[in-house]
């Protein structure tokens, strides 16, 4: 299925697409008891490469529940496998992911898939690869994870058995205790050895695979947060020194962003840890590479990303929002020690800030609901996340309401989906390029290095400096929806619907006689 743009606007090259676009947003400033707002147009052009290279994706935490259940996902999409369950047979697919299994619509009742709206590489066509601490491979970390089904995993076992992680960087300092026993598969040597054989490892990747790009995933466990030490890791220059120096403050995270980034390779961090400490950013800003991040939005926090959007949009004050949650795998057990635990607590709490602030009428400035975030290990029930949210919000006159969400799921056939997301958006981005009108043969330039557009995939979505953070999940889509409408020329779905609305604009004029509303009466009632 093509989707072919008809405009005077949009040419469609052998390389590229290229639109002008008019890009429209409203400027708004208190001045005093005055708000003065002014539309702005920015005319651009957009270029998106269409040519869709050939990707490799290195995860570091490869043989974890995550990074064992992508791979698998990949290979039996790839080979349309499907397999008995006791509801009958299943096949392969990608529900879950908004790039594969979500549509936008395109106008009138004409929807496409979100990922066909422009060239995106197929999942079928990614080459993996990664690190873990644990030697095991990937048959046996599929499963030890004990997410997919076994009928599934036999299918799959001689494939995934013949993919072994390469060691990794090993700190104890950084993630619990208890994982210490996995720790089999680890570079011995100075951080500066660690890193550099990091950036062995990926050239031999690309040298392997002849891969046209390589994107690097932090799929392995939360790190306890990393102190921000002036003169340590507040500037590239001192990170640069800070490793050189073997610092102990330096973590896994951050030697594995800071080896991608030298490799000119995109670092997207799943998990809750502050990877990108100000060195981190600055050397990806200077290096005009891409960093996003953090820690999947999957789940429990998807939702409260919408509920809490709903109530407030609605005029209802949520007032205390506790959620709950045990699960069994190891993510869970590396989670059940209080600095790792503290990581996760901070990304899943700060997730209603902008809804919050965007409501003086319900919240007195610096007001929040009050917010509790609990994480239990419970062994027993292995992937099989149990959450429990209760929201309780002010109505009118003093009302209450109270909202109880309970919510059981395979903890990593939610973020599987949005792993395969972060890539391929990420890879997309990276061929879009930008510059205004009339500017003649001025470079087009690419978005900004910390790729906010990935927020919706985020829980603690990272953005550049001094630019607002969005968690509100379906502003976050709309703006991923609408970029990719902005390189087709498209205008957003401003949902007024106008062509149903007013007469001289919908498709069979209507007659301007007042609607006659028919009312029954029935026994002279009123
Ligand atoms: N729904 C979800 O599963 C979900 C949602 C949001 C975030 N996350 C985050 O994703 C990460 C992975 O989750 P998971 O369920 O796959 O956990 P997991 O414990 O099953 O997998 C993590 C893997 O990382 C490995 N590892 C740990 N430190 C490493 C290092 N320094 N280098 C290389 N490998 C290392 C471990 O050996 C393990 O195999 C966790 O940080 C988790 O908090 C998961
Ligand atoms: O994404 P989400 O469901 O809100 O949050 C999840 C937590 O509830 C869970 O305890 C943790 O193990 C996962 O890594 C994930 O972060």
């Amino acid at each position: 299925m093509e989707i072919v743009v008809n405009s005077p606007k949009v040419k469609y090259c052998d390389n590229y697409i290229e639109t002008h676009y008019d890009y429209l947003y409203t400027k708004a400033e208190k001045r005093g008891n005055k708000i003065e707002v002014a539309p702005v147009t920015e005319h651009l052009v957009i270029r998106t490469e269409s040519k869709v290279p050939r990707v490799g994706v290195m995860l570091v935490g490869w043989g974890g529940n995550n990074g064992s259940t992508f791979t698998a996902a990949v290979l039996a999409n790839k080979e349309g496998l499907s397999w008995q369950t006791k509801k009958g047979v299943q096949k392969a697919n990608w529900y879950g992911s908004v790039t594969q299994a979500s549509t936008v619509r395109l106008g009138g009742d004409v929807y496409v898939p979100l990922g066909k709206l422009l060239p995106t590489v197929h999942p079928d066509d990614l080459v993996i690869d990664g690190w873990d601490i644990s030697s095991a491979n990937l048959a046996e970390a599929m499963e030890r994870a004990q997410v997919l089904e076994p009928g599934l995993q036999q299918q799959l076992k001689a494939k995934m058995a013949a993919l072994k992680p390469r060691p990794s960087i090993y700190d104890q300092d950084f993630i619990a205790a208890n994982q210490a026993s996995r720790a089999d598969n680890i570079i011995k040597g100075t951080k500066l050895e660690q890193v550099q054989k990091i950036c062995q490892d990926i050239e031999n990747f690309k040298k392997k695979t002849n891969v046209d790009k390589v994107i690097i995933l932090w799929t392995a466990n939360t790190e306890r947060f990393t102190e921000i030490v002036d003169g340590i890791n507040d500037t590239y220059a001192n990170l640069k020194l800070a490793i050189s120096s073997n610092h102990p403050e330096i973590s896994p995270s951050t030697l594995f962003a800071y080896a991608a980034i030298s490799m000119k390779c995109t670092y997207i961090n799943g998990s809750p840890q502050n990877t990108f400490v100000p060195g981190i950013i600055e050397m990806a800003e200077k290096n005009n590479v891409f960093i996003a991040g953090d820690d999947f939005k999957s789940g429990q926090t998807k939702i409260k990303s919408v509920l809490v959007d709903f109530l407030v949009s609605a005029g209802i004050k949520p007032t205390s929002i506790v959620s709950y949650n045990h699960l069994g795998n190891n993510d869970g057990k590396n989670l059940s020690a209080p600095k790792q635990f503290r990581s996760k607590e901070i990304s899943k709490s700060n997730v209603v800030d902008d809804m919050v602030d965007s409501n003086d009428i319900l919240y007195k400035p610096g007001e929040k609901p009050d917010h509790v975030v609990v994480i239990k290990y419970v062994p027993y029930v292995g992937d099989s996340k149990r959450a429990m949210d209760e929201y309780t919000s002010e109505i009118m006159m003093g009302g209450l309401n109270t909202i109880v969400v309970h919510n059981t799921c395979e903890d990593s056939l939610l973020a599987t989906p949005i792993i395969l997301d972060l890539i391929i958006l990420a890879e997309l981005c990276s061929r879009i390029h930008l510059k205004k009108q009339g500017q003649g043969d001025r470079e087009f330039v690419g978005f900004h290095s910390v790729l906010s557009l990935l927020s919706y995939l985020c829980k603690a979505p990272l953005v550049p400096h001094n630019t607002p953070v969005v968690n509100a999940l379906f502003r976050q889509r709309a703006c991923i929806e609408n970029v990719m409408k902005a390189c087709l020329g498209l205008p957003p779905d401003s949902n007024m619907l106008l062509e149903h609305k007013v007469p001289f604009l919908m498709k069979d004029e209507v007659s301007n006689e007042p609607h006659k509303k028919k009312i029954k009466i029935q026994n002279g009632g009123h």
